[in-house]
């Protein structure tokens, strides 16, 4: 179990708050059966906020129930803030469920009771849990529940809306309610399965920025599973699933007196040497059914079959030429 504050040793990488490896995920029903998660490899390290993109059906959902505890894998594994998911009893899943990870769902019916107040909410999520805890074991540390509740609203942006019912609020302060609710327990993983779904642009952005600022202050790791383009200005890691599998991540970072956002394109690579390519860059050169690999000194170059032959010589020429001169040309670079 992670607990503490501890540094690890200099060289070592802190082991991730979320960590994935060739995990699958089956649906059997009597004669159909759908293999929504097909060895996914993931890994999302501690304080980092990240977005989960990818078509409908691709397996987001499935994810974020299995991390989340509400679901178990068919085979792999899932070690989740310390803990490994599998082989789990439904009162284990549960118990972690409520002590280390927090959730907003799209949907507000299943983010908030509707007969209590905001401030109500939260409570009723401390009242369950007997308290809040802190990452580094401590609980209930100078202050009661009351001040708890104070505290996460404000984190979030809504202290004036605690004495309001959930349907005299708008979508948009719905879920940032929902999101103090998620907070309220002090969870070491925040989970948030298409938040900004039913929100105008406008919307889900003021939304995005509360879980931003929640990701800062407090340092929860989160994974916010979506359709919205727009999330990726508000995370430093964009990773697409395809296929049950995650296959291509953009990473964004600041530079520059300016702080100029540069966005760069990384490919998962697994155990197994498997890695997708985007989409964008398949079509944009044509790349299908079968490619061409070749290794060159510092990368591996790939092309569509029917260039090869032409590219190969070229890279013999350039692998000829004095360094200096340049390199071999590069028609798909992996
Ligand atoms: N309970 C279930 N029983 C059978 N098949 C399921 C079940 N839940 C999901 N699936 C199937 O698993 C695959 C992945 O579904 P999942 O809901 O995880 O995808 P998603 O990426 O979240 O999609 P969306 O963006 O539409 O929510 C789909 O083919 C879906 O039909």
């Amino acid at each position: 179990m992670t607990t503490g504050t501890a540094r690890p040793p200099l060289g070592v990488r802190p082991e991730p708050d979320i960590l994935c490896s060739d995990l699958v995920r089956i649906y059997r029903s009597r004669d159909v059966e759908v293999q929504a998660l097909q060895g996914l490899d993931l890994r999302v390290e501690r304080g980092e906020m990240v977005a989960l993109v990818g078509a409908s059906g691709s397996g987001k959902s499935t994810l974020l129930g299995i991390l989340s505890g509400l679901d178990e894998p068919s085979a792999g594994r899932a070690v989740v803030a310390g803990q490994d998911l599998a082989g789990l009893t439904v009162r284990q899943r549960t118990a972690f469920h409520r002590s280390r990870v927090g959730f907003v769902w799209q949907q507000t019916a299943r983010n908030l009771l509707p007969f209590l107040t905001a401030a109500q909410n939260v409570a009723a999520v401390l009242a369950v849990s007997g308290g809040s805890r802190r990452r580094d074991g401590a609980s209930r540390v100078g202050t009661g529940r009351a001040d708890r509740v104070a505290e996460v609203l404000e984190l979030v942006g809504v202290p004036e809306l605690r004495d309001r019912f959930p349907s005299e609020l708008s979508g948009g302060q719905q879920q940032r309610v929902a999101l103090a609710v998620a907070m309220a327990n002090r969870p070491t993983v925040l989970l948030a399965d298409e938040p900004t779904g039913a929100l105008d642009e406008e919307t889900s952005g003021e939304v995005l920025e509360a879980m931003e600022r929640v990701n800062r202050q407090s340092g929860v790791t989160t994974l916010i599973v979506t359709h919205d383009a727009s999330v990726a200005e508000h995370v430093e890691r964009t990773i697409q699933i395809r296929d049950g599998r995650t296959s291509t991540e953009v990473v964004r970072s600041r530079s520059g007196e300016d702080g100029a956002v540069t966005a760069e394109e990384y490919s998962v690579i697994d155990r197994v040497g498997r890695l997708q390519l985007p989409q964008a860059f398949q079509e944009s050169l044509g790349l299908h059914d079968r490619v061409r690999l070749s290794l060159q000194s510092d990368h591996v170059a790939v092309r569509p079959a029917q260039q090869a032959d032409d590219a190969d010589s070229q890279d013999r020429e350039a692998e000829r030429a004095p360094r200096h001169a340049g390199g071999a040309g590069e028609g798909g670079r992996a």
